[in-house]
């Protein structure tokens, strides 16, 4: 028996393992398939910590999954062998009794118990809560160390640590409370009512005669009986006691339950292009009750097209759904190089999130290259993990590179570009791997970014104030090399020595109007100047 029973638990572990396993491999896929991680961090806010529920709770929802089994089905077969025993000895009464008496106390129980499941959720999300405010330090040291303001930090740690602990000391004093109501039914009152049940023959010679057809004057018989009959008993109790406490259990189990299936469905949703988002009063600026903002049946149209990037009467609208600009049109061709200017937070970037498909297009038509020909330069560069030839090439693997004909000698060609070539002795090779977000500068990132573009070599780029920390001299050396390889530039900067670079202006007034023009030769400064004031939308969109 023990030897099934072990076979079984040991073949119910490797079934959880690998449930485990194509679990994690299906969330990966969605979401790391498309741009779900974007849009689940920027657009949709009902998950905080996607890392925690994706690494930690996974596992724990399987490793809960593989203690069903002891936890269930163990107790459920004894309950049966054991009722069945009881039956025979002493008649069914008594199982029945005894099984009765369990279910009305699990009843009670149920009835009486904190929910648990929902603390198990609250608890997980307070820990990746707690988690996130580690990894923020981790990300922005050198800041943080800069502003002196590891005490600040502190602060927000502990005050994140104390919610934690006060939640768990609360769950701790409701599940101690629990367990005694749990004991005095489950396990003292249990066993006075077998031994009651047992002790029925024994005072009761009627019972004995007509129920087990015993002769109730034998005391060595009864004796006998008593002795197996308890143990029979004794084991039946244990095992709907198990369940019933299995039962308080599941309530953990429920939680890791409702934290997954969380993760899923709002994957599912993103993908299916709706959001839930909690909603900002353009008035008062207050947080607002939730809003589900459905996607699917907006009327904005792409149409793919090399050569080209047209915006047609296409309004920019934020995920807040704040419009910014009720309706931009503007027109680039290949080799036309536009300038894009205007004050902080008057669409910029907001343009490009539209055009890169990242934010939802909420009418007009938009013209562009498919994705593979359009690329992205942001101010704050990303970094791989990886070796350096890794941080050049991005995405592409060392493979694709080389189908591309890029050998390490063609990429430093390219690194010398943007007068990086010392970079590859001096941090040992092409395929040193280094921290690399640490090692370089600030220009240095920016010039690895640069080059990063060149050996994509798409038809249009998108440089988001990609050469602030670049010097103007080195900054206009990449400029006259994208011209060269047929890279036509969208440029957001507000560095006057562009101009030159460019033969159009796209500007923002932070008022909800624009300008698209030609670039005049004698243009200044003042040409692509604006005001200073805030920037203002144009109210909300209406669904
Ligand atoms: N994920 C988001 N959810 C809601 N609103 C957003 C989001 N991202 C940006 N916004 C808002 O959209 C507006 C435009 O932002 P955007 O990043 O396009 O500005 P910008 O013109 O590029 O500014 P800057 O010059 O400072 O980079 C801002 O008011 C910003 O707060």
């Amino acid at each position: 028996m023990s030897i099934v029973n072990n076979c079984l638990k040991l073949t119910i572990s490797a079934l959880a393992l690998c449930f485990r396993e194509r679990l994690t491999k299906h969330a990966h896929n969605q979401y790391l398939d498309a741009i779900t991680f974007y849009k689940i961090a920027n657009l949709d806010n009902r998950l905080q910590n996607a890392d925690q529920l994706l690494t930690q709770d996974i596992d724990k929802f399987s490793e809960n999954l593989s203690h069903l089994y002891s936890d269930i089905a163990k107790p459920l077969v004894d309950i049966g062998l054991f009722a069945y025993k009881l039956g025979e000895a002493i008649g069914g009464e008594a199982p029945v009794f005894m099984i009765a008496y369990f279910v009305m106390s699990g009843i009670i129980l149920r009835a009486f118990s904190p929910p648990f499941g929902k603390y198990t959720a609250i608890e997980q999300k307070l820990e990746g809560d707690f988690r996130f405010t580690h990894s923020r330090i981790i990300a922005h040291s050198e800041e943080i160390a800069f502003y002196g303001g590891g005490q600040r930090e502190k602060e927000v740690v502990e005050s994140s640590f104390r919610k934690i602990s006060r939640h768990i000391r609360k769950v701790y004093t409701l599940r101690f409370v629990n367990g005694i109501f749990d004991s005095v039914l489950v396990k003292y009152c249990a066993t006075m009512t077998a031994y009651y049940l047992l002790a029925r023959p024994v005072f009761d010679p009627r019972y004995a005669t007509e129920q087990m057809g015993m002769e109730a004057s034998d005391p060595a018989k009864l004796m006998e009986d008593y002795s197996r009959n308890s143990s029979y008993l004794v084991n039946l109790s244990q095992a709907v006691g198990r369940l019933i406490l299995t039962g308080r259990d599941l309530t953990r189990f429920a939680g890791y339950t409702s934290r997954v299936s969380e993760l899923f469905d709002v994957m599912q949703d993103v993908g299916e292009g709706k959001y839930s988002r909690t909603m900002v009063t353009a008035d008062t600026g207050e947080a607002n009750q939730k809003e589900i903002i459905d996607t699917t049946h907006l009327k904005g149209k792409v149409i793919i097209q090399d050569g080209v990037i047209n915006f047609s009467r296409v309004p920019i609208v934020t995920p807040n759904k704040d419009v910014l600009l009720k309706e931009l049109s503007f027109r680039v061709e290949t080799g036309m190089n536009c300038l894009i200017s205007g004050p902080n937070g008057c669409g910029k970037s907001s343009l490009f999130r539209i055009l890169g498909d990242l934010w939802p297009l909420w009418g007009g038509t938009v013209t562009k290259p498919a994705a593979s020909k359009l690329f992205y330069v942001p101010q704050k560069p990303y970094l791989a993990l990886g070796s350096f030839r890794d941080q050049v090439i991005y995405p592409d693997t060392r493979e694709d590179a080389l189908d591309k004909g890029f050998d390490d000698e063609r990429l430093m060609e390219l690194l010398n570009v943007v007068h990086l070539g010392y970079l590859v002795e001096r941090e040992g090779g092409w395929s040193a791997v280094q921290d690399w977000a640490e090692v370089l500068s600030g220009g240095e990132k920016q010039r690895v970014a640069m080059a990063r573009l060149f050996y994509h070599k798409p038809q249009f780029a998108i440089l988001d104030e990609c050469t602030s920390a670049v010097s103007i001299d080195v900054e206009a050396i990449m400029y006259q090399y994208a011209r060269e390889a047929g890279i036509t530039l969208f440029t957001v900067s507000h560095r006057t020595s562009l101009l030159r670079h460019h033969e159009y202006l796209l500007r923002f007034d932070g008022e909800g109007h624009y300008e698209f023009r030609e670039l005049d030769p004698e243009d200044t400064a003042a040409a692509f100047g604006f005001g200073h004031g805030k920037s203002q939308t144009a109210g909300k969109v209406e669904q």
